[in-house]
This record gives C-alpha cells, structure tokens and sequence, in this order.
C-alpha cells in the first residue's frame, strides 16, 4: 500500500515539528562556535542572511563581529564563512583532509540533477575517480596540447568582433563553446546557436540559480521535497522538473556523439576519443562503469569552461528564447577596458612593445602587464563570490580554537578574500592591473596569486590553467587589435557602465554598451587574414 504525505496533512505538520524539535537538539551544544548573529528559534538566521550577494552580508558580519572566520545557523545547519586567507589557508588547505566533503545540495544534485557533476560530488571515492580524469587531461603539461584550439578560437573570435562587434558577449560564448567542444568532444561549433551550447547554457542556468546553498528552503529542510506540490511555496518543485531533462542531456549528448562517431570510424582526436581509446585497450571488467566517470568528468569540465564565458539570461526561465544576456570573466575584462582607458592604453602598449604592429600575439609573447591585467581580472569581480561550499567530515578546533562540528558547512568567501587591501594593497575595488607587477614592469612573484578566484585545497578549480590561459590569449589578442571606449548616447554623451553584477553560484556582469573599432587598417588586415587561415 502507498502512503503520501498528502493524505495526511495532520502527520506532515506533525512530522515537520519533530525534525525541527530533532535538530534542534542535536545542534544545540555549548562549545565555542565562531562569533555570529543570533538567531530566531528553530529558523535560525534564515532571515539574516540576504537572498542576493550573500559575499558582501558575510563581509559585514565579519567586521561587526571582529573575526575573520563566523557561524550561523540556517534552519538547523552550521553554516561557517571564512573571511580571511589566513582561515582558508588553516581550514580548507591545511586540513583539506577534513574539510573537502560538499554539504548536501538537495535542490541542486537530488531534485535538479546535477549528481553527474564533480564539482558537487561528496568527498570520497567516486569523487576521487572523477577527479583523477582531470588531474590527467587538464594538469598543465596537458593543457598545452590544448592551445592550437584556443588560439584559433582566439583568432575567430576577432573576425566576429570585426564583423558585428555590438555582439561581442555573444563572439565570446562562441569562442569559448569552440575550444571546448573540439578539444573535449572533437565536435565542431555551429557559427550561431550550437546545440550543444544551447543544452549547456540552460544546464548552467539551472546550476546558478541553485548551487548557491540556501537560495531554496529544501536545502535546509530536505524533507520539504517530499511536500505535495499544490502546497503553497514548492514553486521549487516545478522549476526542478523543468531543469532536470536539460542538466541530464548536458554530459550525455555530446558523449554520445563521440561514441556514434567511434563507431562510425569519423571521430576527431579529442579527449573523450582518446580516453575512450585507451579504456577498451585496458581491457577491464568494468569499462562501463569508466566511461560513466568519463562521461561527467567530461560534462563537468565543458561546463567549467563555458562557465566563464557563458550568455545566461538572468530571467531565462521566464524568457528562454532570449537567453542572450552574456556574461563572463572576459565580460568583466571588457568591463574594465571600458571603465579605465587608461589602463587599456597601457596594456595596448605593452603589447605593441613585445608584439610589434605585424602580426597577431601568441602564447608565446612574455607580456607581464597582460598577465597583471588576468589576475586583476579574476580578483576585481570574481566569477564565483563563494566558490563552491566545503563541509567539515569531523569536528574540528582547527582555527582559532573555535569548534566547527563535523557536517558543517564551511564557505570560503573569495570575495572578501579578493578584496583585503593588505594583501593586494589599497583600492582593491579599483582595477589596477600594476598592484601584481614590481617597479620594473614584472609579475611580482611575491604577491599571493588570485587563486581564492578557483576556490581552495583539494576541491580546488582542475581547470584553473586552462581557463587563465584562454581569458590570456583573448584579451591580449583583442588589445593588440582594437580599441574599446563607452557607447555614446543619441547626445553624444558617453554611457557609463553601470557596473553592476548578477548573483548566484556564478556572478556575470550586467552586460553594458561599449564602441569596439579597431586599431588601424593594418589590424583590420591582420584580423582578415587570420580569418582566411582559420576556416
Ligand atoms: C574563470 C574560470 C573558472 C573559474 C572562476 C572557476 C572557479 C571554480 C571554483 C571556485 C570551484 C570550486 C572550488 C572549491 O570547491 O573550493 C571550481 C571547481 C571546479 N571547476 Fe572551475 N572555474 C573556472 C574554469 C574551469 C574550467 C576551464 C574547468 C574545466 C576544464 C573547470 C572545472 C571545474 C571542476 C570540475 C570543478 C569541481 C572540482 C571538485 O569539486 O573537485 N573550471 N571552479
């Protein structure tokens, strides 16, 4: 006989205070947690955390409450930010044997799916599997076999700016699927709307609005997932039915296509071919079960990479056949060329200086301000303000003394992180390229990289070489050839970009107006001729 929670609302009200009452209880210790704001009963500080940029919320506790590292108690869960280096340095790399599990992501990996993806996986073997394929494909040894790729993406990508440079969220959606799918998969983009892209983009989407634990109740309350849905406020579960076939086809349907290919003897060399290769020469028992983690792996890291240079909507749902609102690393790249022309004109010198006026820039151009101007990039707004959450596997005094319980969940707020003025120096809301280089024009190997822009320890981003080499050879190909300076309005007043960023697990900038024209005739001839040899 089946039994639904909707035959008895009696016993679903009562079962909802017992695991309140349950919780509680079992939460409730009298061990110095990390200084934070007090709470309501049973809620906790559901209502003091905000729904948008969470990042600047956490920031604020920690200076009201004088402590770079706080707790809170959402609805039950221990819930720990770390506002500091010092703390993510303590916690999550030092003892990254402690704190590299993933909290539960009930909406995100139970209700929308996304439990193919490594980056959501819980610590432990099947995670260490799936790591393993990126320790080997994207190590950076590896990740020189992927520049031809990127640098002929990098070469399209100007002609299209060329051809309708108004469009250039989009040229960069198109670059970054290009790389992609031909190294990963061997598949070759469409010129406008790829399908597969299309796939990714809407799977990403779904992965913004949920990945940031807390944005749904369920998260909190799994139970709630298990409400009817005529309930009021499990809107949740219709958002997840729709999500849910969409971020299931992301990793299946360019595999697929790779295996129909094998068969058919037309693959293209790429990572998934060559993989695929190898496992039916190893010749064992479980190749299933290897083309599986295979498989994700793959999905997860097409869309890492698109993550950064993908168009979302921020209303997709309402809109999604106007998904065409880009937003990016490199959207914040142009972002800044805009807002500082100044810093733009360097960088363009420093380029001719190295490049000259007769060719296009390659990976292998030493251009130190290019690699400022990267770094600034990822620390000025990076893509994802708290990284992905961490949880605690036991309980810890590892920081401060302060007791973290096992199962909590530990934050590494980048954000703040990239912006403390002692370690970056002042004016870390300004873009200021020269902050990374010493005062004869190199890359200052004292400074600490960005690298709390790809999160921490051992759940640290595999893809970070990959993706800082593609923002790299796009910027320092797009200054070396045109210039970038704000829209004018129909009185020929410039535009000020407003600046403004989305909020979720992946933050994008609001896309903004900007006139991009090129250098010289001679960088328009340059452009021209790349295309012809890129095609
Ligand atoms: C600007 C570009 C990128 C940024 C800002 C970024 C950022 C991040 C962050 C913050 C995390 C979470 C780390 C943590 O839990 O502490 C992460 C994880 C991950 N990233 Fe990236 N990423 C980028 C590009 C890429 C690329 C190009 C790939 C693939 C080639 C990739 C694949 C992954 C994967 C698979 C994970 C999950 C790792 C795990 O949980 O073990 N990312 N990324």
């Amino acid at each position: 006989m089946s039994f639904s929670l909707s035959q008895s609302p009696g016993l679903a009200l009562a079962s909802c205070v017992l695991y309140f009452t349950i919780r509680l209880f079992c939460t409730w210790r009298r061990k110095p947690l990390p200084p934070g704001p007090r709470g309501l009963p049973l809620i906790g500080n559901v209502f003091d955390v905000p729904k948008a940029r969470e990042w600047l919320a956490f920031a604020e506790m920690g200076r009201k409450y004088g402590s770079d590292i706080i707790s809170l108690n959402l609805a039950g869960d221990t819930v720990i930010v770390l506002n500091s280096l010092a703390a993510t340095d303590a916690l999550l790399d030092e003892r990254s044997a402690t704190f590299s599990d993933r909290p539960v992501f009930t909406m995100l990996n139970d209700l929308v799916g996304f439990h193919w993806h490594t980056g959501f996986m819980r610590y432990g073997p099947r995670w260490k599997a799936h790591r393993k394929v990126f320790i080997q494909q994207f190590q950076p040894s590896e990740v020189l076999l992927h520049r031809p790729a990127e640098l002929q993406a990098a070469r399209v990508l100007l002609g299209r700016l060329l051809d309708s440079p108004s469009k250039f969220e989009r040229h960069f959606r198109h670059m970054a699927g290009m790389v992609i799918l031909s190294t990963v998969y061997g598949i070759d983009i469409q010129p406008e709307d790829d399908p597969h892209v299309k796939i990714a983009e809407k799977a990403l989407h779904a992965m913004a609005s949920t990945g940031n634990r807390g944005s749904f109740l369920v998260d909190s309350l799994p139970f709630l997932q298990y409400v009817p849905d005529f309930f009021p406020g499990t809107g949740f579960q219709k958002l997840a039915r729709e999500w849910r076939k969409i971020v299931a086809a992301m990793p299946q349907v360019p595999f697929d296509y790779v295996k129909r290919s094998r068969a058919a003897g037309t693959a293209r060399s790429s990572i998934a071919s060559r993989v695929l290769d190898d496992i039916e020469e190893s010749r064992d028992s479980d190749q299933e079960g290897q083309e599986e983690v295979l498989r994700n792996a793959l999905g997860a890291a097409y869309g890492g990479y698109l993550q950064f240079c993908v168009t979302l909507l921020h209303d997709v749902v309402a809109d999604p056949a106007g998904a065409d609102t880009t937003v990016s690393a490199l959207g914040t790249f142009m972002l800044a060329m805009t807002i500082y022309p100044e810093v733009m004109r360097k960088a363009q010198a420093a380029v001719d200086a190295v490049v000259g006026s007769g060719r296009l820039p390659d990976f292998q151009d030493n251009i130190p301000y290019i690699d400022a101007v990267v770094r600034e990039v990822l620390r000025w707004h990076p893509v994802t303000p708290l990284a992905i959450p961490h949880a605690a596997t036991e309980d810890s005094y590892a920081y401060k003394g302060y007791y973290i319980p096992a199962g909590a969940v530990v934050v590494g707020n980048s954000w703040a992180i990239l912006q403390d003025e002692e370690t970056f120096g002042p004016n870390t809301d300004q873009f200021i390229p020269e902050r990374w280089l010493t005062e004869d024009g190199k890359i200052n190997s004292a400074m600490r990289e960005p690298s709390a822009a790809f999160g921490f320890g051992r759940r640290i981003c595999p893809g970070r070489d990959m993706a800082q080499w593609s923002i790299w050879i796009c910027a320092v190909s797009i200054l070396a050839t045109f210039d970038i300076t704000k829209a004018l309005d129909e009185n020929g007043v410039p535009i000020e970009p407003s600046g403004h960023y989305s909020s979720g697990l992946l933050c994008y900038p609001v896309p903004h107006e900007c006139d991009i024209f090129p250098r010289s005739e001679a960088a328009r001839a340059l452009i021209r001729d790349a295309q012809v040899n890129a095609c």
